[in-house]
């Protein structure tokens, strides 16, 4: 036991040295922060972090040791980065053209959602915008994007992560591609039930129609009617359109009971989905980089090098400022096979200080940096 208050004591000289030192070096890493800000210099230097690095491996005495010398300068230099970020964010007014502003709708605001009425996104958009706006739907998803870019429509709704089936992979590789912002998300509860023509019979039923995510949420029924066909459509109400439009008593749709509804069909039968608590999270974009002023949840994309440790260091940026993420999603990038672009959400408020300080180094060591929003969230069940 005297021997190990021995070694702690040596342990606590040692580290107070340290202590010091690391200190000296963050006041000269202010120091090149100002100057580099001078010229003009980004903060990140690449080819001198390469060098640095493989001056203080060869230092080491054994590979345990290089090793380990690598990620400890590894990581003190990404901490010195963030604070020359930290500085640099600090005189900045603007995040990337982002206004505080409120959302006015009238009863004339034109709010676009896909599918036909019926379909899952249209109650997503009576549940956020309520009955005092002008709904009007298109086909795909791609269509409310464009409809929301060119100013047909002032604002879209899209789905965007299903509590179940996950992702709308679609949806997400339109919000980096398009010039439109999330300004709000809402979540609504999906209930599937399989609808056919007055008059058929579960029996009679050969051909299954939904879209992808209506057939993955409602696998375990369907694995108990191997013998259907099952078909792919753009979205659930176009399904019971489509059962609608071909007066086949062998068809069926998966959508919702509102479908069966508005197209004169009958539920042969309910709660069809695997599991009960299925919700649907829906964004709501515009085309303006607007954020209110109590906005609680930031989205942004970006791509990273296809280096080792690069997300690693990224991710950083969140967790030495604080910030709590809440999810983080990845997409392959088109035309550059196994290199993906990442969607992070975070908590926090464009106004936020540290917020800003780590979109700044973010935005400043990736490719293709975008924030998609800031908008009130929604609760995750
Ligand atoms: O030498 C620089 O240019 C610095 O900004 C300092 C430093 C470091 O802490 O060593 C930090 C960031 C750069 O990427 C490289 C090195």
């Amino acid at each position: 036991m005297e021997d190990l208050v021995k070694l702690r004591d040596e342990i606590d000289a040692i580290d107070d040295q340290i202590v010091s030192l690391f200190e000296q070096r963050m006041a000269v890493a202010e120091n090149v922060a100002a100057f580099k800000r001078s010229v003009g210099k980004p903060v990140l230097d690449k080819e001198r972090e390469k060098i640095k690095i493989q001056k203080v491996t060869e230092k080491t005495s054994n590979a345990f040791n290089r090793q380990a010398v690598e990620s400890l300068f590894g990581q003190i230099m990404a901490v010195s980065r963030m604070l020359q970020y930290q500085r640099l964010a600090s005189e900045r007014t603007d995040v990337e053209g982002f206004q505080v502003g409120d959302m006015v709708t009238t009863p004339e605001t034109k709010v676009v959602y896909t599918g036909v009425p019926g379909a899952y996104a249209e109650a997503a958009m009576d549940s956020y915008f309520g009955s005092e706006i002008r709904g009007f739907n298109v086909e795909t998803f791609g269509d409310a994007m464009e409809a929301v870019h060119s100013g047909r429509a002032q604002y879209g709704v899209l789905p965007i992560e299903n509590s179940s089936t996950g992702s709308v992979n679609e949806v997400y590789d339109l919000l980096s591609a398009y010039d439109n912002h999330i300004v709000g998300e809402t979540m609504i509860k999906i209930e599937h039930a399989l609808l056919g023509l007055p008059g058929s019979r579960i029996e009679d039923i050969r051909t299954v129609y939904s879209h992808p995510q209506g057939l993955m949420q409602c696998s375990r029924f369907l694995d108990a009617h191997r013998e259907w066909q099952q078909v792919s459509l753009q979205n659930t109400a176009a399904s019971a359109k489509r059962v609608l439009d071909d007066q086949d008593m062998g068809q069926a749709a998966i959508a919702s009971r509102q479908a069966a509804k508005n197209f004169g069909l009958v539920v042969l039968k309910e709660k069809l989905n695997d599991l009960d608590n299925n919700f649907t999270r829906f964004v709501v974009i515009s085309h303006e980089k607007v954020f209110r002023k109590s906005a609680d949840k930031i989205s942004v994309c970006f791509e990273v090098p296809h280096e080792s440790g690069t997300l690693y260091n990224i991710l950083g940026h969140f967790i030495f400022n604080g910030l709590s993420m809440t999810r983080i999603e990845s997409r392959p990038i088109q035309g550059k096979p196994w290199q993906y672009r990442f969607f992070v959400d975070f908590n926090g408020n464009l106004r936020e200080q540290a917020v800003r300080n780590a979109l700044h180094g973010i935005q400043s060591e990736t490719e293709g940096f975008r924030i998609l929003g800031n908008y009130i969230g929604v609760g995750q069940q």
